[in-house]
């Protein structure tokens, strides 16, 4: 591939993703002076890069079906036919009847004619496709497919042929990744700049592969200005080298320099255990756990410290865990718990207790002004119940959802689930990029809780938001050492992964 196409991997995700306000904004920068010129040179160079993918994905040169819209993103299909074409490959092209057409998508539509493209008004697949190239829709697509378009997605669900979406996959929402009908595609080729909807949401199980064309752009130059939002791969792991104390501690340190962990663990005993050695492997000096069956908790795990609900009172500068397991234990110790943390990560029932009994929200929002920050890290369901909505909602714009949580509590949000969104109030977020279903069984997130609070107790002034992108990445790594759809990693399992991609481990 060209320098001007890169394949974006999660593990060394791009720079950044930007919405589509800013996308439309640096095509109007880009253009520039070139406006005017029909088919836009950018989208020239989008059919182009497109055409050139799909060589490098297609050797055999099989016979390739393009869906074209109405709007520019069907210009860039009929850009790329007009190429494969004069290539002397085997193209047909959709194109719905009696659209209105944008000035580019009609001189596109013309040059692909001329160049003896032959175009189908008949949805219908031919038989013969063994590629299929989604131009319907781009970044103008509003809410879920509809009419024609919709019922060509649908005709298209079941064939075979591999498919490559330009841009994006159609009904894919470029800001949210909320999912409007979108085919699952093997490859996309997006434009430009990266977009959030690409890494959460839907957009993971539906983009496939995914690669970026800056359309002949070199180095992509600061960004700043376009309010980006970070995505979040494997590099997060080594800047924790940066922060992490063990990396610069003398030889004479001890434990009690490396950091102390109080879990709060509840009714399941297994999630708080869970949590804690999360912590102790995550490189904590110390940790204690308080459960009320303290006595199963010594033979599995004779490193931590038993502890009970009101030891923190004893040693008050600890980084506190609390939710995972907590069940329906009275909210008294809870509460007593979020005002007292000088470092709080709040998880599972503990957000659903805080979500359903007002005294708790209250305790909880009363933190940030005492300077004392909170991680939240609800998983979808718990956000609709923090945010008094349904689960729909939440995954319909997530960023949205974390970002709301973030202001209402004032915390740091973990908002989990494929792509999980890093929230912090006043802030852009960040989109982690790692990780995969094999994260889909219990007690992974009680692993993630329990890292995160042992990251932070290593680096007690650290700046959360920050330190939770990288327990999250950390956390996704580790399944990404599993090769996806192969067995699920026990949460035992997870730990050990986790601990074999400590910075000082792979040194
Ligand atoms: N930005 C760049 O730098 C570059 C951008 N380029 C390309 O342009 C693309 C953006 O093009 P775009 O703005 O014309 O929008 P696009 O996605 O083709 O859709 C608009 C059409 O869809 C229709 N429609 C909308 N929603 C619908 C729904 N739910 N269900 C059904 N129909 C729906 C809508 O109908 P309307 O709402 O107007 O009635 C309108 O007809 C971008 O993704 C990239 O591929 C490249 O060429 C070069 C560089
Ligand atoms: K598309």
């Amino acid at each position: 591939m060209s320098a001007s196409i890169r394949r974006l991997t999660p593990l060394h995700a791009p720079e950044a993703a930007v919405g589509v306000q800013a996308i439309r904004a640096l095509e109007s920068q880009r253009l520039g002076a070139e406006r005017g010129a029909s088919p836009s040179p950018l989208m020239e160079r989008a059919g182009w890069d497109a055409a050139r993918l799909l060589r490098a994905l297609n050797p055999a040169r099989e016979p390739v079906h393009i869906l074209c819209g109405p709007g520019n993103n069907g210009g860039d299909g009929l850009v790329c036919a007009r190429h494969l074409r004069q290539m002397g490959d085997d193209i047909s092209v959709y194109l719905p009847e009696s659209v209105s057409r944008t000035a580019d998508q009609a001189a596109a539509l013309a040059a692909a004619i001329q160049a003896g493209v032959t175009v189908f008004t008949n949805p219908s697949p031919p038989k013969t496709t063994r590629w299929l190239v989604d131009a319907l829709l781009g970044i103008g697509a509003q809410g879920p497919v509809h009419g024609a378009l919709a019922e060509t997605l649908h005709l298209w669900a079941q064939h075979p042929a591999r498919r490559l979406a330009l841009d994006l996959p159609s009904g894919l929402d470029a800001d949210s990744g909320a999912d409007g009908g979108a085919l699952r595609c093997d490859h996309t080729l997006t434009f430009l700049r990266s977009k959030p909807g690409l890494w959460t949401g839907a957009g993971r199980g539906v983009c496939g592969e995914i690669w970026l064309s800056t359309l002949g752009e070199g180095l992509i130059s600061d960004d700043a200005p376009l309010a980006p939002i970070q995505l979040g791969g494997h590099h997060l792991i080594t800047d924790w080298l940066q922060w992490s104390p063990r990396s610069r501690q003398p030889h004479t340190s001890h434990k009690g320099r490396q950091g102390d962990v109080f879990v709060a663990g509840g009714e399941l005993l297994g999630a708080g255990l869970l949590a804690a050695q999360a912590a102790l492997w995550s490189g904590a000096g110390r940790v204690r756990l308080a459960s009320a069956q303290n006595s199963l908790v010594l033979p599995h795990s004779p490193e931590l410290i038993l502890d009970a609900l009101d030891g923190l009172d004893r040693h008050p500068n600890q980084t506190v865990v609390v939710g995972c397991g907590w069940g329906n234990q009275s909210s008294q110790p809870l509460e007593h718990l979020i005002e007292r943390a000088a470092r709080l990560v709040l998880d599972a029932d503990g957000l659903n207790a805080v979500a359903h009994n007002p005294n708790l929200a209250q305790t909880l929002r009363s933190r940030s002004p005492l300077a004392r920050a909170s991680i939240l890290t609800p998983h979808p369901l718990e956000a609709a119940r923090l945010l008094g909505c349904d689960v729909s909602t939440v995954q319909r714009d997530r960023l949205a959802a974390a970002q709301a949580i973030a202001e209402q509590f004032r915390c740091t949000v973990v908002l989990k689930g494929s792509g999980s969104v890093i929230a912090h109030p006043n802030r852009q977020p960040w989109i982690n990029t790692t990780g995969h279903n094999a994260l889909a069984t219990a007690g992974t997130g009680d692993v993630l809780a329990g890292w995160l609070g042992g990251l932070w107790a290593q680096s007690p002034t650290g700046d959360p938001q920050h330190l939770a992108a990288i327990g999250v990445a950390w956390h996704g790594a580790a399944a990404d050492a599993v090769p996806t759809g192969s067995a699920p990693l026990t949460a035992t399992e997870l730990i050990k992964a986790m601990y074999a991609l400590h910075p000082h481990s792979m040194i």
